[in-house]
């Protein structure tokens, strides 16, 4: 009854956990193109499908508006995922991506947009198998539409669309738990403005601390330390897609970037994603780079503050540049810009650098998942090179 939808479907069940004997891989084999239903799932007749065309600006300003009332909370709802329209184009039209996986509900009779998923194409390598997979996100049903169970058609949906163009595996994340997780990650925050971060309530004054010291904890530089330290440009894509190529190679599943994937994921889009890269002074070898994402959040009910500036530890990778360093300049460069938070995932190396960096633990976890690919045994999260938006 828990998970009536998802016994139905093609993923790890927990009855399995334990069950050596089923092998890693695709559950299912591939539909015949012929036998995949042609036609959409059925809706109940007040609503009907809308497919979102997110270059559109009064559409995009629909989707964002419908995430920005209805997306996802922590979990004592004093923030809501605030993600910008220009953050969404940036998501939702990579290279090769499908207009028709940005599926939209409406309301018929009002054309309101109250529910909505997407997927994009990627290229995942799960060990050694490099798997096309649509990567599924921003399932979001208006708040007064939940327990209609609109979910799990509108998840049918996606599938379908993904199925016609041939591709048969997914990858999700989501806060609860679902069958079954491939890995299940710890979120960390490291705080770049501790009073805005206190008086929201995203963060408590610690035991014995006063406000002016844990200002004082928190303080960094005014400008990064590492010399060679710039922001990417265009002409930097091919060198950081083998950087990043051979840094990845040593995670069970990561995303198999080529430099197309490189040039839209990495090169800087303001108020996006920022990424920055050591070029040694005497070579002019690219040896270290990072990056995160700008996801700012609603801060509900509070009188003084209405957003939460907020940065995600994206793709990182240090050869050179020890990791600490490395990761100390891009919070540097945060707070520059007037981040008030940085989080970041416990997946890749990032544990080498939480707690050194002033990292707290956050009170959630990120479930990862993988739709019809069996992995045998859950992964731990410093096996993951995967970061979702
Ligand atoms: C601070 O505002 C929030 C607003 C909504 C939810 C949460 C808690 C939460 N659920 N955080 C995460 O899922 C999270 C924490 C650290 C890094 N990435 C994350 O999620 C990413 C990746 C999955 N899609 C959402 C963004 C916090």
């Amino acid at each position: 009854q828990k998970h009536r939808f998802w016994e139905t479907q093609p993923v790890g069940q927990f009855k399995d956990l334990g069950d050596s004997s089923l092998p890693e891989g695709p559950i299912e084999p591939p539909t015949p193109l012929s036998d995949v239903k042609p036609e959409p799932y059925g809706l109940p007749s007040a609503y009907e499908w809308s497919t979102c065309d997110i270059s559109d600006p009064s559409v995009c300003l629909e989707v964002y508006t419908l995430l920005t009332n209805n997306y996802v909370e922590d979990d004592e709802n004093m923030f809501r995922f605030n993600y910008s329209k220009e953050f969404l184009q940036w998501a939702l039209r990579p290279p090769g991506f499908f207009p028709s996986w940005h599926i939209g509900v409406r309301v018929k009779s009002t054309k309101k947009l109250v529910a909505f998923i997407t997927g994009i194409p990627a290229r995942l390598r799960v060990r050694d198998d490099v798997v096309r997979m649509a990567e599924i996100n921003f399932l979001c049903v208006h708040k007064k539409l939940r327990s209609k169970r609109l979910a799990p058609v509108m998840i049918k949906e996606v599938t379908r669309r993904v199925h016609l163009e041939n591709i048969w595996q997914a990858a999700y994340t989501a806060g609860v738990v679902l069958p079954t997780p491939i890995a299940t990650c710890r979120y960390w925050h490291r705080s770049l403005n501790p009073k805005k971060l206190i008086d929201v309530g995203f963060s408590r004054l610690g035991a014995r601390m006063t406000m002016s010291r844990t200002i004082r904890l928190y303080k960094l530089p005014d400008a990064t330390v590492t010399p060679g330290f710039r922001k990417m440009e265009l002409r930097d894509v091919p060198e950081v897609t083998r950087l990043l190529r051979g840094y990845l190679a040593r995670f069970a599943v990561a995303p198999d970037f080529d430099e197309d994937d490189v040039e839209h994921w990495l090169l800087p889009v303001e108020n996006v994603v920022d990424s920055f890269l050591v070029e040694s002074p005497v070579t002019h070898e690219i040896t270290d780079f990072c990056s995160f994402y700008t996801l700012p959040s609603s801060i509900l009910n509070n009188p003084n503050y209405t957003g939460l500036k907020a940065a995600y530890s994206y793709y990182n990778v240090s050869t050179k540049t020890p990791l600490l360093q490395l990761m100390n300049d891009a919070l540097i460069v945060a707070k520059q810009k007037d981040y008030d938070v940085f989080n970041a995932l416990d997946v890749m190396e990032n544990e080498g650098f939480l707690k050194e960096l002033k990292f707290g633990p956050g009170d959630g976890q990120l479930h990862y998942y993988l739709y019809n690919y069996r992995i045998r045994n859950a992964l731990h999260p410093l096996e993951l090179g995967l970061v979702l938006l």
